[in-house]
């Protein structure tokens, strides 16, 4: 209730009062008339307590009050003529307040008030003795504490609805340039592709495509991880969540968090492109050899992050190269880089992936008998690259003496050996032999520490034109041809087993094959639970099992399921389906074994069994393969 309104009410409820007082007065009046001796204590007790309360009252003294009845005792005559003339001044006092009301009803009513929301009663007389006219408009806060409330929600709901249709905006812009750049690789990959996976002449990574698409696969498959895994990647539409702020990550490339490190000819490649239809996983093109190759360890980490794809906060890179897991220095590399890194390690049957292996150098060989590979010699390399090569050489050569007593043999050592001499030789001029002619001598019969794999060798290069990440090819010398002629025309059987019977444990497809001698110098540097055993050959009969098991390890959500591939009947092999399109792995995977005596297939697997026992003991794990 307003004060004005108070007053009025107060102003009536005393007039009932004073209606109710003087009929009791009266009453009194009479009683004094036939008791004139009693006192009249109770007189004045009753109209103290009458007129206290009156506004006109108030501005009267209460001695004056006092005075006025004491002169009403003086006499009865007295008292009647005083009782008169306050029963005047009541009345006075009623027109008063009379006066006063309507003067506030006045102010009210007369200005148009209510369309300022404001109570009638902020219009106000100016004082008790002006014109209804004089009327002021009395503004204030009634409560500021629920003001100042009320203004600071209604100042955050402005700012929240703001910032979502900011945020809906900025959401609607980038999904519609992703979308932008999907159309675009698919254009291009459909443009850039011939004869669909059917055939399986496609090839299922991008490596073909300008290095300036590749942020945008990125994208692609960011997007897709945006659309597919909202909560993992703590991603959501702002206008359902408008607290959380959007956060739409910046593409970088980033190292490696995991690594396939080999072995090779055991589906390295599957297993990386297999994995990719992951949205929350990135893939290095190529393969990058910088962990096993000197001249690009020493370049730094700042060159290999540049050869890492672009990948969004939250995804998984990972690069492979197979040649990482037989080279003796690398697992020290990669821990110095990253010493919680995920290692990957695909097997496969030993004495298949040693056919394998064969297989792909004979080729290997025979192209390099092509004049191709008669081009001029590769530039020395730089005294820095030189010098750091002959340190590491004089490390690997070390390791091979310790390999050498624990399974290489003496013909491992000579053939390793003799490479790495011819090698050192070229480093420091001291040789006809050039350094480049070396590496594909090396390359072509399986040495380099693995390398000359169908995308890491540099004759293999040459023929299959891999991305640009890796190292340029090196031509080689006509000796250099010839040594892989002459391995190109030997049968497998020639050079795993020698004349004598026994197996040619020097033979580098079957030294790669030794799994536990590799793996042993890993887990001198990692412990066991960062490195994952992959079974390859179950890898090619069921991918989805072992992808589940790999999505497990690298700690991210199942995705892919069995839709994401399709047995192609002419392949041979699982291939892999996206939205764009089927595709099969090249023709270099997979490829038409030559026959083997089961004599010597048998031979070799007894020659293995034990070896492998002692792998299974490493990884915990016996992975059954046959024992003859
Ligand atoms: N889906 C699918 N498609 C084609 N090929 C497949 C697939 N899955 C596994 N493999 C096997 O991968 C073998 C090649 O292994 P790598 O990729 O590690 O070879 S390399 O070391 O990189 O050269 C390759 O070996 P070969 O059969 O001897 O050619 C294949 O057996």
């Amino acid at each position: 209730m307003t004060a004005a309104k108070r007053r009025a009410s107060s102003g009536a409820t005393n007039n009932n009062n004073n209606n109710n007082d003087t009929d009791e007065y009266r009453e009194q009046q009479q009683h004094l008339l036939q008791h004139p001796q009693q006192q009249y204590h109770s007189t004045q007790q009753r109209y103290h307590f009458q007129y206290q309360p009156e506004q006109q009252h108030q501005q009267q003294p209460q001695q004056q009050q006092q005075q006025q009845f004491s002169h009403q005792s003086a006499s009865h005559s007295a008292y009647h003529q005083e009782n008169h003339q306050s029963n005047q001044q009541q009345q006075q006092h009623q027109q008063e307040q009379r006066q006063q009301t309507s003067l506030l009803r006045d102010c009210s009513v007369k200005l148009p008030l209510d369309i300022l929301w404001l109570p009638k009663s902020a219009m106000r007389p100016v004082g008790p003795d002006a014109s209804h006219t004089d009327c002021i408009l009395v503004v204030g806060v009634s409560r500021p504490k629920l003001a100042v409330v009320f203004l600071t929600v209604m100042l955050i709901s402005l700012f929240l609805t703001f910032h979502v249709l900011y945020d809906s905006a900025v959401y609607n812009i980038q999904a519609a340039q992703v979308l932008t750049e999907r159309h675009r690789l698919r254009l291009l990959s459909s443009a850039g592709g011939s004869g669909g996976g059917s055939a399986g002449a496609n090839n299922i990574n991008n490596n073909h495509l300008p290095e300036f698409i590749k942020p945008a696969a990125a994208a692609v498959a960011a997007a897709a991880a945006l659309a597919a895994v909202p909560s993992s990647n703590q991603i959501s539409h702002p206008m359902v969540f408008p607290s959380n702020r959007v956060h739409f990550p910046k593409t970088s490339r980033r190292l490696p968090q995991a690594l396939i490190i080999g072995v090779r000819k055991c589906g390295t490649r599957a297993l990386l492109e297999m994995l990719y239809l992951h949205p929350r996983i990135q893939k290095a093109g190529g393969e990058v050899h910088f962990f096993d190759r000197d001249e690009n360890y020493m370049k730094g980490l700042e060159w290999y992050r540049k050869k890492m794809p672009h990948s969004f906060r939250g995804q998984i890179t990972i690069e492979k190269s197979p040649s990482y897991f037989v080279s003796p220095e690398v697992p020290e590399r990669v821990r110095a880089m990253n010493a919680s890194i995920k290692l990957l390690l695909i097997v496969r049957e030993p004495v298949t992936r040693a056919i394998s292996d064969y297989t792909q150098l004979r080729s290997h060989a025979a192209t390099a008998t092509l004049p191709l590979a008669d081009g001029p010699a590769a530039a020395p390399p730089s005294p820095a690259t030189a010098k750091y090569s002959a340190n590491s050489y004089q490390r690997r050569r070390g390791r091979a003496i310790d390999a050498a007593g624990s399974g290489y043999g003496p013909g491992a050592s000579y053939t390793n050996q003799q490479l790495r001499a011819s090698q050192h030789m070229a480093l420091y001029g001291k040789t006809s032999k050039s350094y480049a002619a070396a590496q594909v001598y090396d390359n072509a019969i399986g040495g380099g520490g693995g390398g000359g794999g169908d995308e890491g060798g540099g004759a293999a290069r040459i023929r299959i034109g891999e991305s640009a990440h890796t190292t340029a090819p090196t031509p080689g010398s006509a000796a250099a041809a010839a040594a892989a002629a002459q391995i190109a025309s030997k049968s497998f059987e020639e050079l795993a087993i020698f004349p004598n019977g026994t197996v040619n444990e020097s033979y580098r497809p079957l030294t790669i094959s030794l799994y536990h001698l590799h793996l042993h110098r890993w887990l001198e540097v990692f412990p066991r639970e960062q490195l994952l055993v992959v079974n390859g050959d179950r890898l090619i009969e069921d991918p989805v099992s072992q992808l589940k098991r790999i999505e497990t390890f690298l700690g991210i959500e199942h995705r892919v399921t069995n839709s994401h591939f399709y047995f192609n009947e002419t392949k041979g092999f699982y291939c892999l389906r996206y939205d764009s399109g089927d595709r099969c792995l090249r023709e270099t995977k997979g490829r038409k074994h030559p026959h083997v005596d089961p004599v010597v297939v048998s031979k070799l697997r007894k020659f293995f069994a034990e070896h492998n026992q002692r792998f299974y003991e490493l990884v915990g794990e016996d992975l059954g393969w046959p024992e003859e």
